[in-house]
Parts: structure tokens; C-alpha cells; sequence
């Protein structure tokens, strides 16, 4: 695995501050530019931290909504059509899903129904969007009907990584989405497993109060 340790961290302390932790997700065939839309939204804000094994990257980004402070890990893959299928826990605990297409190879809108039937086999409820990237190649793609985000009553952006186009808006939206949903999931499994994180964080904090209880009175003990 190929970690930065030198980045470790510093990651860990935005996300130490953070008051909530999202997890959003991207899909789409190889080479319609995931990665470029992550790195153009996050910029040189972060370096990348690469889990190559896996052929993942997790960009950790810290974003406001509201006026509440947000840990946002934005997972992202490689190659993606050579394996057919994501592996289960790329999925896991998302929040929110970003789908993209390459508004130059219709292939790659086609194959958004097998992306969308996969992520809601694992992932029901989560909000999600359609991504119509590359539109610096052919600025008149955009007046063309898309429906296949229509039909799954699903938002859609037209943006362009390589010029910037709806990039910082596309992304803030679902980010917003992401954090609703974590707030307010609709779907059971998660309201449990919602449920059960609280619990954990309660535990800790009990036992965290215990241990500053022994603290306050051990010089009597010694
Ligand atoms: N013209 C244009 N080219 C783009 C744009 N976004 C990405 N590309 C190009 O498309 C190619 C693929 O981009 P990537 O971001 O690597 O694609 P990916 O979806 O991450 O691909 P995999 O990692 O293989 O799944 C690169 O050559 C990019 O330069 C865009 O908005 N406009
Ligand atoms: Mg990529």
C-alpha cells in the first residue's frame, strides 16, 4: 500500500475537528474523468492519499455546511471497468454517490444503468447525481436531453474538469446532500448502524469521563 505516511497526521487532526464525517463516493467507466474532477474541485488542497493495492484513492477534504465543520472522504478508483464490479466496500457506509459520463462516448452513458443497479443493491437510498463531464470538448452537447438521470428523478450537471465548468458547484451540492442524508437516512440499516455510532462515541465519552476521574484521584492512591 502506498500511504504517505507524512501526510497521516495532519489528516487525522481535520478530522479530529470535524463535528460530522461523510463518505462520498464516485462511479463511472474508466477515463471519463473522476479523477480530474476530484482534482480539479480539491485543487492542491490535499495530496491524494493512495491506496494502490486496491487501485483506491481517498481525497480528504474539509468543507462548511451550514455552519458546521465537515470531514469529507471522497473515495475514488482506478480502472474500473477491468474488475466489472466494485468490491462491496467501496460502497460501504457512502453517504452520497457522484456518477459520471464522457459526454464524448456514448458507451459510457449506457452504462450507467449497470453502475446505478449496482449501487442500489448496496446502497438503497443514498442521494446520488449524473455527471455529464468533457463538455470543453463540444460545447454543444449540452443542449441535448440526457434522460437517463430524468427518469431515476436524479440531478444533473453538465461540467467540464478541464475548464472548471460546475465543477465547485456539483460538488458543494452533494456534499450538502451527503450530510442531509447522514443527519436524516431513510433508509433502516442505516438509521441503526447511525444508532449504534452514537452509542460508541457515548461509551467513550463515559469512559473517558472514568478514566479523568482516576486521574483526579490518584496522588491520594500514591
Ligand atoms: N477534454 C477534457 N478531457 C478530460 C476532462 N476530464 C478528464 N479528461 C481527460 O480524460 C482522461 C481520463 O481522465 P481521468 O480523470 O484519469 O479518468 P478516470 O475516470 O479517473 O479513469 P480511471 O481512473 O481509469 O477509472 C484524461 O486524459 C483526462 O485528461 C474534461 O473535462 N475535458
Ligand atoms: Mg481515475
Amino acid at each position: 500500500m502506498a500511504v504517505d505516511a507524512g501526510s497521516i497526521p495532519e489528516l487525522d487532526q481535520k478530522k479530529y475537528d470535524a463535528e460530522e464525517q461523510v463518505k462520498i463516493i464516485c462511479l463511472g467507466d474508466s477515463a471519463v474523468g473522476k479523477s480530474k474532477l476530484m482534482e480539479r474541485f480539491l485543487m492542491d488542497e490535499y495530496r491524494p492519499h493512495q491506496l494502490s493495492t486496491y487501485a483506491l484513492t481517498l481525497y480528504k477534504h474539509t468543507a462548511t455546511v451550514g455552519n458546521k465543520s465537515i470531514a469529507v472522504d471522497f473515495w475514488d478508483t482506478a480502472g474500473q471497468e477491468r474488475f466489472q464490479n466494485m468490491h462491496p466496500s467501496y460502497y460501504h457506509k457512502a453517504h452520497a454517490c457522484i456518477m459520471v459520463f464522457d459526454v464524448q462516448r456514448k458507451i459510457t452513458y449506457k452504462n450507467l444503468a449497470n453502475w446505478y443497479k449496482e449501487l442500489r443493491e448496496y446502497r438503497p437510498e443514498i442521494p446520488c447525481c449524473v455527471v455529464a463531464n468533457k463538455i470543453d470538448a463540444d460545447m454543444k452537447v449540452t443542449q441535448r436531453n440526457f434522460s437517463f438521470g430524468k427518469k431515476q428523478g436524479l440531478p444533473f450537471y453538465f461540467v467540464s474538469a478541464a475548464d472548471g465548468t460546475n465543477v465547485v458547484k456539483m460538488f458543494r451540492d452533494m456534499i450538502k446532500r451527503a450530510v442531509e442524508y447522514k443527519e436524516n437516512p431513510s433508509d433502516f440499516m442505516d438509521e441503526v448502524m447511525e444508532e449504534l455510532e452514537n452509542f460508541d462515541l457515548e461509551k467513550k465519552h463515559n469512559s473517558e469521563a472514568e478514566e479523568d476521574g482516576l486521574k483526579a484521584e490518584s496522588p491520594e492512591l500514591g
